[in-house]
């Protein structure tokens, strides 16, 4: 036994010394790096982050030590930026820099790089100006984007006819049929099966805070049951159901004018030499559906819960745009207040509190950026944590934008799907305020604004009663 002691004992003293190796390590490394906490051996400060990105922790932190901060996921430094300037500053000043995507196990055995959102280099930047000309070329004509809003806009109108309800499924249902439109060329009934499928993939796809041990152990974890076992089936299910798609137009054959994403992509293939259609189309129904409903699931609520402020977005409505008027996103011009209101609600809402990591690419000890929003910026608004659209307007009430409305993000990986959100936005409140008013539902008192955190942040589930006017 005493033989044993000396093992074991011999083995405890290597783990002691390489821990303190390490913690010396990282206390070395961190010399060229922005302030921050102090790292601990192995994991880094997801001890002190509790495993997640929490924005008032984080913007707790940027006060301690500044706008600019460095915390250690493990042993890799993760740069956060806070607040406007230094998130302009950090992705603007040398954009090519910072353009790259942190691929990590998780999101490598999801996407392997291929498609827009998790690519980097140069399969991204084709990617990347192959989706933006599409977009571009579908939002022209007669069929093009803002005729798919509108479209789905006037079929939302019917849901909420029915009262009271919980409207995040069929702002969900509507907003994900305009990219389904966009992308398949065509739009699901509410009760399609096959939509239902895609619409309960898309709910698992998130970072979850056990999913990090993926991150950490991901050959063990390869073997194990657990969320990110989920996450990857739902991931396949959309990957199955985008290369169908793909499938039924090489069939029919692209048609003389292209009427979707995927009849555009195909007709460009023969210039395009690698196969990375089916992850575009998941990342514009992944990119494009959660963000832009919760948004508008955000701006009912606020409604419910400012009714004067409700009530004065529909004085301008009835007065500006009369009551059958088709609305276009250009009448957004003569509607300063709802503008006003719209972008408020993007502001308030902050649902992408922490940003999609960047890392450098070149930089050969590649840096995370998550990075806490601007929008909460108390230098930049005069009331950061109120819902005060005259943040958006003059004394006159003409509508201002912003420099730190950045709710997109900023450089060269800014939103993709950036004027489709705003047109969706604006078409999709306005023609709903202008049909409803919004009140609780009986019995319900009280309106509940703070978010729950997940990987969006999302309002609690409510139910409201839409009154025809
Ligand atoms: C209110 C709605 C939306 C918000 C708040 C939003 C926000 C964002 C943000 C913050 C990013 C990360 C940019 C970065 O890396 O810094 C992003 C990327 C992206 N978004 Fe959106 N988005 C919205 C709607 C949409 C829509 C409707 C689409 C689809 C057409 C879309 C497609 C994408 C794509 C493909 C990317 C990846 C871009 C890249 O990595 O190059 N988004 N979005």
């Amino acid at each position: 036994t005493s033989k044993m002691l000396t093992i074991s004992q011999a083995l405890v003293a290597l783990i002691v010394f390489l821990l303190v190796m390490q913690f010396l390590n990282l206390q070395q490394a961190r010399k060229h790096l922005p302030p921050g906490p102090v790292p601990l051996p192995l994991v880094g400060n997801l001890l002190q982050l509790k495993f997640q990105f929490h924005r008032d922790l984080l913007m707790k932190l940027a006060k301690t030590h500044g706008d600019i901060f460095t915390l250690w996921f493990g042993r890799t430094p993760i740069i956060i930026l806070n607040g406007f300037h230094a998130v302009k500053d950090g992705l603007t000043t040398h954009p090519e820099d910072v353009s790259g995507r942190l691929l990590s196990p998780f999101f490598k055995t999801m996407a392997q790089g291929k498609g827009i959102m998790l690519a980097t280099g140069h399969n991204w930047k084709r990617q990347r100006r192959f989706g933006m000309m599409i977009l571009r070329n579908l939002g022209m004509g007669k069929k093009g984007l803002e005729y798919r809003v509108q479209e789905e806009a006037h079929h939302l109108l019917k849901y909420f006819a029915r009262k009271p309800l919980d409207p995040s499924f069929y702002l969900f249902h509507s907003i994900s049929n305009v990219i389904c439109a966009v992308v398949f060329g065509y739009r699901f009934p509410s009760e399609d099966e096959n939509f239902h499928k895609l619409l309960k993939s898309n709910n698992r796809y998130q970072i979850h805070p056990k999913n990090l041990l993926y991150e950490f152990f991901p050959w063990i974890m390869d073997h194990l049951p657990g969320p990110h076992k989920k996450a990857f089936s739902s991931y396949e299910v959309l990957n199955c159901f985008a290369r169908e798609e793909i499938r039924k137009h090489l069939e029919r054959g692209t048609p003389d004018e292209p009427e979707d994403f995927i009849d555009f992509y195909l007709a460009e293939i023969e210039k395009v030499s690698d196969y990375n259609l089916a992850h575009s189309v998941i990342d514009l129904f992944l990119g494009g559906s959660e963000t832009t409903s919760t948004t508008l699931h955000w701006g009912l609520l606020y409604m419910v819960a400012y009714p004067d402020i409700q009530e004065k977005v529909q004085q301008e409505l009835d007065a500006v745009l009369g009551s059958s008027q088709l609305i276009c996103y250009e009448d957004r011009r003569k509607v300063s207040y709802t503008n006003a209101v719209i972008h408020e609600i993007q502001r308030f809402s902050n649902i992408i509190s922490v940003g999609m990591p960047r890392i450098c690419v070149r930089n050969t000890e590649l840096l995370g950026f998550p990075l806490t929003s601007s929008l909460y910026d108390p230098e930049q608004w005069k009331s950061p944590r109120q819902f005060n659209p005259g943040h958006f307007l003059d004394k006159d009430g003409n509508f201002v934008s912003q420099e730190a409305f950045l709710p997109f993000s900023a450089g060269h990986r800014v939103c993709l799907g950036e004027h489709l959100a705003r047109t969706e936005l604006f078409i999709f409140f306005s023609n709903l305020l202008r049909a409803f008013t919004l009140r609780l539902a009986e019995g319900v008192k009280q309106v509940n604004i703070e978010p729950v955190f997940t990987s969006t942040l999302q309002p609690h589930p409510y139910r409201v009663c839409a009154i025809p006017r």
